[in-house]
């Protein structure tokens, strides 16, 4: 037995069937994370991210290899393993309250009545929502939606904050605020987070290390970047950083240089089929 990781993926390999047989979408993904990391995970547009996020949140049972939480296989969703998706999983007739205090009480905790409602109005604090905490979902905007469903994935204490997209579908400020509200939750709780991302900049002022994927099919981790910057992080004074626009170049030529090439030969493939098909067609034709 070893104490040495926190969380441990070992030759993960997830096959998925389908209509043409078996796909093989992420092979040999290895990965240790230590307490408290907070993890980027980026990669082109289908290259296996959810798939791994949902291996670790148990929704998925890998193929190959697996996933060891603090000496623990997981094989099932739970508490101590809280997801944020992109679109909000709220209650609709739920309060912003109540969908809090639903996660709460589902979680085993041995709280008072009078505990519970202070550790759910600390959570709504954190995330800056307490003069919402009455609002039903459809009342509040997209982005109260999404600090809702963080307090709502935070006040379960998880060990790891599964966040797939989480600001994804939120406008560039509103963005920004959130961002900066998980920097500051982060700081104080000191939870590990894997975070699916397709932003560069959200990468790299958030993580300590950004995990870049290969294109599928049989997806891998292709490189590892560890980002060094002081915390607290302020976006402001990182722009004119030289440090932090190394890190943001190693990104970009990770994802437009390296991972490219990769994707203009599957370009060419879908072309030259295209050509192909259209050829026939125009031949029926
Ligand atoms: N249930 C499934 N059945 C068959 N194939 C699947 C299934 N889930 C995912 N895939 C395939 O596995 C690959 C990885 O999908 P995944 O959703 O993990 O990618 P992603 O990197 O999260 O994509 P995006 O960035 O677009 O959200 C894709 O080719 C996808 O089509």
């Amino acid at each position: 037995m070893s104490h040495k990781h926190h969380l441990e993926l070992t030759q993960v390999g997830m096959d998925f069937p389908t209509a043409k047989g078996q796909f093989n979408a992420l092979q040999d993904v290895n990965l240790r994370i230590n307490k408290g990391e907070f993890i980027s995970l980026i990669g082109h547009s289908g290259c296996g991210k959810s798939t791994v996020l949902n291996i670790v949140a148990g929704l998925y049972q890998a193929t190959k290899g697996g996933v060891i939480l603090d000496n623990r296989e997981v094989n099932e969703p739970g508490p101590e393993r809280a997801v944020v998706f992109q679109n909000h999983s709220l209650l609709p007739w739920l309060s912003a309250y109540k969908n809090v205090e639903l996660a709460v009480k589902q979680t085993p905790n041995g709280r008072s009545k009078k505990e519970i409602k202070e550790w759910v109005e600390h959570n709504l604090e954190l995330v800056h929502m307490s003069h919402a905490a009455d609002k039903l979902p459809a009342e509040i905007s997209g982005g109260m939606k999404q600090r809702v469903g963080i307090a709502r994935a935070l006040a379960m204490e998880p060990k790891v904050l599964l966040m797939d997209e989480p600001f994804g579908a939120l406008d560039a400020l509103t963005r920004a605020h959130l961002q900066d509200s998980v920097m500051e939750i982060h700081a104080q709780l000191g939870n590990t987070v894997i975070m699916i991302t397709h932003d560069v900049d959200e990468a790299v002022l958030l993580s300590d290390r950004i995990v870049m994927m290969t294109n599928g099919p049989a997806a891998t981790i292709g490189e590892i970047l560890p980002i060094e910057l002081d915390r607290p992080r302020n976006r402001i004074e990182l722009a004119d950083n030289q440090e932090y626009n190394h890190y943001r170049h190693e990104v970009l030529k990770f994802l437009y240089e390296k991972q490219r090439k990769v994707e203009s030969v599957d370009e060419h493939r879908k072309k030259q089929s295209k050509r192909k098909s259209g050829a026939t067609r125009s031949n029926v034709a």
